[in-house]
């Protein structure tokens, strides 16, 4: 029978488990939401949060009950699992599980007939996992950027400064906070190899590309970097901290071992089904399709995330490079927000309220946000002549620029360069709609420019194609003035899997790990059998000069914009 290649994708609101033949055809697709679908957690959107210290976090059993879920799901649709040959898995990035000393025991001894929560309670030495919106370690951040020298020198030799959700800065903080708990951890996974751990049987290793996501991995030297475990450790010390975190596999494809047997006598797996290494839900996002370092990807989830591959490693403070999760020389650039989709769907809520939505399907739906966004001329600009809308809209403490959260509201000149903080001529919640699109993708121009390169002559530098993915790639209008903002010499597109680009993702890189010849790269062997027509779908114009060239103006505003608020910042604190 041919075989069949099992993907997950544990992101902030939902565990989704995907499959996909070895022609890379999805044939299943289950999805556990975590606020909706879990019994006994009161979750509020996959998070819990103590306000007073800027703590948000997860409860790991809370994924333990979606694992099972989805696998039911999976089951009740008719999954032969024997035909399952690998299973890879993408977790929300520098999330960390804290495993106490009976792990591997309990995580080897499972009996099929109970489900994983009721057995792997005691597994863990801390029953919450700080989740990448957290932001109670500024002070541990500031003893990251200052410890190499400068957050210059951070980001040189770990492709980031340090950034509040990154897990050195975050274990620095729990080893301060807990010291007896984290004595009595055994090991710590990402949130990434927490999920293949489950599947192995015993703690899985870290991922290449998703352990640069710590601020540890030192990524020209292609090792954890002693002086900054040396700096998370504290008093514990460094050949400690070293086993905690185990051994990192070079290669993205490795192969872990044969799934845990739980899962052959609960599920019917088969028992040589193997278990590849799991990477971040990012850097699996860059695995959806056979990406040209030309290509920019645009990730609209419970987060913004901008994506590229590349050849260049170019680190700056204001972003990410990461390993590449697959193929060697490349790296992943990023760019993240966290002020993405709870960011919109707050003035989605707004103009619903507004226009008498009240029930909860009406109250959710995006037809009147999308309406007014694209009937609202750009910048707000009714005639060139008038000032451009811009603004800041951070319903939490924003990553770029580090910012605490709030609302900022302002006119820009293009033709005398002059910005005023007002919101006279805002029309609330209306004008809001397209400033926070704009808002939210001029800033990915912005930092996004040093990387792209002009596809043409006379033609200037962006991406060639621009790919939207994740929940929000459903919506038009966004993709819309995505086009106009970002340009994309070939337009933009979306995946056919709408928001579960990164479960596939995963689920290819199981397809690739078994069924490469030696050396054959991800890019080989997916392109060859990626079938353009049948996986994406052209859905807005890209490049259109005349508004390309209006954006370039407000990107000057918008850079403006953002050093007022951050003096008006520093100047208060
Ligand atoms: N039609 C739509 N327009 C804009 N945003 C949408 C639309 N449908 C879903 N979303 C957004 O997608 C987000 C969830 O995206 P998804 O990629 O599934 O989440 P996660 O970050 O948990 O992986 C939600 O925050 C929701 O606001
Ligand atoms: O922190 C980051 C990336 O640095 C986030 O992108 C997380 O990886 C969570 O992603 P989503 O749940 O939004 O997909």
């Amino acid at each position: 029978m041919d075989p069949l290649y099992l993907g997950f994708d544990l992101s902030t609101q939902q565990l989704k488990g995907l499959v996909v033949t070895s022609e890379l055809k999805v044939v299943h697709v289950a999805k556990f939401d975590l606020d909706a679908d879990s019994r006994g957690f009161a979750v509020h959107k996959g998070v819990l949060t103590n306000e007073a210290e800027h703590e948000v976090f997860a409860p790991v059993a809370l994924w333990l009950q979606a694992l099972d879920g989805v696998l039911a799901s999976l089951r009740a649709q008719g999954l032969d699992f024997a035909r399952i040959r690998g299973i890879s898995g993408a977790g929300q990035q520098h999330g960390s599980v804290y495993w106490g000393e009976r792990a591997e025991t309990l995580l080897s001894g499972l009996d099929a007939a109970k489900t994983l929560q009721e057995q792997l309670g005691d597994a863990f030495s801390h029953p919450y996992s700080p989740n990448w919106q957290d932001a109670s370690t500024q002070k541990e951040c500031d003893e990251f950027d200052a410890f190499l020298g400068d957050a210059e020198t951070l980001a040189a030799a770990t492709g980031s400064k340090a950034h509040h959700r990154f897990t050195g800065p975050q274990i620095l903080r729990f080893q301060k906070k807990y010291p007896e708990v984290y004595k009595k951890t055994a090991r710590i996974s990402l949130v990434s190899s927490f999920l293949a751990s489950l599947f192995l049987g015993r703690v899985a290793a870290l991922d290449i590309s998703d352990v640069c996501g710590m601020n540890l991995w030192n990524i020209e030297k292609g090792a954890f970097d002693d002086r900054l475990l040396r700096l998370a450790a504290g008093p514990f010390g460094v050949e400690d901290l070293k086993r905690k975190l185990g051994d990192v596999p070079e290669d993205g494809g490795e192969h872990l071992g044969k799934v845990n047997r739980y899962f052959v006598e609960r599920y019917g797996f088969h028992q040589e089904c193997t278990v590849i290494t799991s990477t971040g839900d990012n850097p699996a996002t860059i695995l959806a399709l056979p990406l040209r370092p030309s290509d920019a990807m645009v990730s609209l989830g419970t987060s913004t995330t901008f994506l590229m591959s590349t050849p260049n490693y170019k680190p700056d403070p204001a972003t990410h490079f990461f390993n590449h999760p697959t193929t060697p020389g490349l790296y992943m650039f990023m760019l993240c927000y966290k002020n993405g989709g709870l960011a919109r769907e707050q003035v989605r809520d707004e103009i619903n309220k507004q226009s008498g939505e009240q029930n909860e399907a009406a109250g959710s739906s995006w037809a009147k946000f999308d309406e007014i966004t694209l009937k609202t001329p750009a910048m707000g600009q009714a005639a060139d002549s008038d000032p451009m809308k811009m603004g800041l809209f951070f319903p939490r403490p924003e990553i770029v620029p580090n910012l605490q959260a709030g609302q900022w509201r302002f006119t820009y000149n293009p033709a005398d360069g002059r910005l005023t903080e007002t919101d006279k001529g805002w029309t609330k919640p209306d004008d809001e709609a397209r400033a926070i699109v704009e808002s939210q993708l001029l800033s990915l121009r912005l930092r996004s420019h040093g990387l792209t390169t002009s596809p043409g002559a006379g033609i200037p530098a962006q991406p060639r194609r621009v790919y939207l993915v994740g929940g929000g790639s459903k919506n038009k209008a966004i993709a819309k003035v995505a086009g106009e903002i970002l340009g994309g010499s070939e337009g933009v597109y979306k995946l056919d899997v709408g928001d579960n680009a990164c479960a596939l993702g995963a689920a290819y890189k199981a397809v690739w790990s078994l069924e490469r010849r030696p050396g054959q790269t991800f890019e080989d062997l997916i392109g060859s059998r990626w079938k353009e027509e049948d996986f994406i779908e052209k859905i807005a114009d890209g490049y259109q000069p005349a508004a390309f060239e209006k954006y370039g103006r407000a990107v000057e505003g918008f850079e403006k914009m953002e050093h007022t608020i951050l003096n008006e910042a520093k100047s208060t604190t």
